[in-house]
């Protein structure tokens, strides 16, 4: 690979999206340097190993580890796989570990996490969303369980890039995913793709929490099946009365497709076993209030919403 075709990449979180991405990037020849904070040592020391259902057993070792984004070289992509529960404290980690005109990949669930981070962004950055369809966890330092799927879409956001020029970083992210073996693809709007998303994730990853269940124990308890459904329609009006087109039964498609999963604990439900704060303001917040803005209540999604505030804050260290 010459030096056009290895850019630099840092991964800003190495956790469970972070890890299981910058390990495919690294492992398919790309100059990836990767950004730890409890993990540092246990990484350092042991590198990544990745427990795949499809990929198999991996491992990277040596890995091209820091304590402090001051100490990464400049890095040509950032991919940003940190909770968004840190997004406030992002920006100078960001700028510090980025080269010039460097193109940031926010690789996170929920709403608005590009128009609050991008103000707090050095003007030269190029800022881009990178929605993970996957299911994956960490279980232990430098321990990652990827248990399937593991396809991304990019979308450009804001930065120096005429509409051409978006177009291309664009294709270069999807390009750079590409040769490590990850489904990836572009997308037109990403306000958009990030209201179907949540659609899945708004449902699931609290009521998963709230009533300590997976997605096959959620499925197959009758009432919660009815209230799953009824949150994703109101998820389903809240991005409609937002401007956005949303497929038909979009929903049913949505609990089909989760029939069909093995059980699945999302993101949220080890985030509240590991007493780590929840995601509450990107998949909860922004979107009641974007949809109140535009005039739609999401009533169960506010209710939830609530229960999970309480939960977050007597669950924290
Ligand atoms: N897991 C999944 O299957 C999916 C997750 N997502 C989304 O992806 C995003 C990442 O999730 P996930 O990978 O599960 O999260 P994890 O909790 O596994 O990883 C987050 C990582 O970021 C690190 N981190 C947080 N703040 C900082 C900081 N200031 N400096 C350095 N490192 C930091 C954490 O370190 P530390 O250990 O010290 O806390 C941790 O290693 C979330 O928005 C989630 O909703 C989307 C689709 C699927
Ligand atoms: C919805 C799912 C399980 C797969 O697309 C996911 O990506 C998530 O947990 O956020």
């Amino acid at each position: 690979m010459t030096e056009t075709q290895r850019p630099r990449i840092g991964i800003i979180g190495t956790g469970a999206i972070g890890g299981f991405y910058g390990l495919l990037l690294a492992r398919a020849g790309f100059d990836v340097h990767f950004l730890l904070r409890s993990e540092y040592d246990a990484v350092a020391e042991r590198g990544l190993l990745l427990n795949s259902a499809v990929h198999g057993a991996l491992t990277l070792h040596p890995v091209q580890a820091y304590r402090s984004a001051a100490d990464l070289p400049p890095c040509d992509w950032l991919l940003v796989g940190t909770k968004t529960t840190s997004n406030p404290e992002l920006a100078p980690v960001i700028a510090a570990a980025a080269a010039e005109g460097a193109k940031v990949v926010l690789l996170q669930n929920g709403l608005g996490v590009e128009e609050e981070l991008r103000p707090l962004l050095p003007e030269g950055l190029h800022l881009l969303g990178g929605l993970c369809y996957i299911c994956v966890h960490r279980d232990g330092p430098g321990v990652i369980e990827h248990q399937a799927l593991g396809a991304v879409t990019f979308g450009y956001h804001s930065g120096p890039a005429s509409t051409s020029e978006q177009q291309a970083i664009v294709e270069a992210a999807v390009a750079l995913f590409s040769a490590a073996g990850i489904d990836a693809k572009g997308m037109a709007n990403l306000g958009q793709a990030r209201w179907l998303k949540l659609v899945w994730n708004v449902p699931y990853n609290g009521l998963a929490v709230l009533l300590d269940g997976g997605t096959t124990k959620l499925m197959k308890q009758a009432d919660s099946r009815v209230l799953i459904g009824a949150i994703m329609d109101e998820v389903v009006q809240g991005a409609q009365a937002c401007g956005h087109a949303v497929p038909e039964n979009y929903a049913a498609q949505l609990l089909a497709a989760t029939d069909r999963m093995a059980d699945y604990l999302p993101s949220m439900y080890h985030d509240y076993t590991q007493r780590r704060p929840l995601e509450l303001h990107a998949i909860y917040a922004a979107p009641l209030a974007a949809a109140a803005a535009a005039g739609c209540a999401m009533p169960r999604v506010e209710m939830l919403y609530q229960a999970l505030r309480f939960l977050d804050e007597g669950n924290l260290d």
